[in-house]
């Protein structure tokens, strides 16, 4: 090991993907973790399906130590290539139909479905008022 900064692809990595032979890429270096396989706390299994990807999110989410971080030093091999990795997907809302966008209109139905019965009302109320005094 060691580690002589080589810059490796994600498709040279990604072979590297059995409990014999297992790389990892975190924080765009490449580590060779297979001789920690089966030291590490969170087991092999989580390693090994972190391999072929970038793993930096896999790893950050555990929340290691820093003494997890400076172990990380015996494992480095070297750098990725970042163009080699797929850009994340980010998420883009699907785009809404835009009915109603001009909230006046819903204001004034709201407003009439109010004022209209208040105005029946007033109304009847002033016929009745004004039959009464006639
Ligand atoms: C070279 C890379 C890595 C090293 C040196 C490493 C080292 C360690 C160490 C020392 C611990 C014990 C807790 C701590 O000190 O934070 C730990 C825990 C853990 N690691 Fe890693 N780790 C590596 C990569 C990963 C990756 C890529 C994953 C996820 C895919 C992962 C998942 C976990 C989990 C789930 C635990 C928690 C175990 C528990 O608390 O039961 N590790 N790791």
């Amino acid at each position: 090991m060691g580690g002589d900064g080589k810059v490796y692809t994600l498709e040279d990595v990604s072979k590297h993907n059995t409990s014999k032979d297992c790389w990892l890429i975190i924080n765009g270096k490449v580590y060779d973790v297979t001789k920690f396989l089966e030291d590490h706390p969170g087991g092999d299994d989580v390693l090994l399906s972190a391999t072929g990807k970038d793993a930096t999110d896999d790893f950050e989410d555990v929340g290691h130590s820093t003494s997890a971080r400076e172990m990380m030093d015996g494992f480095y091999v070297g750098e990725i290539d970042a163009s080699t990795i797929p850009t994340k997907v980010k998420y883009t809302p699907p785009k809404q139909p835009h009915y109603n966008q001009d909230k006046t209109a819903d204001f004034i139905i709201k407003l009439l479905q109010f004022l209209v019965p208040l105005v029946i009302l007033g109304v009847a109320v002033g016929i009745r008022f004004y039959t009464k005094a006639a």
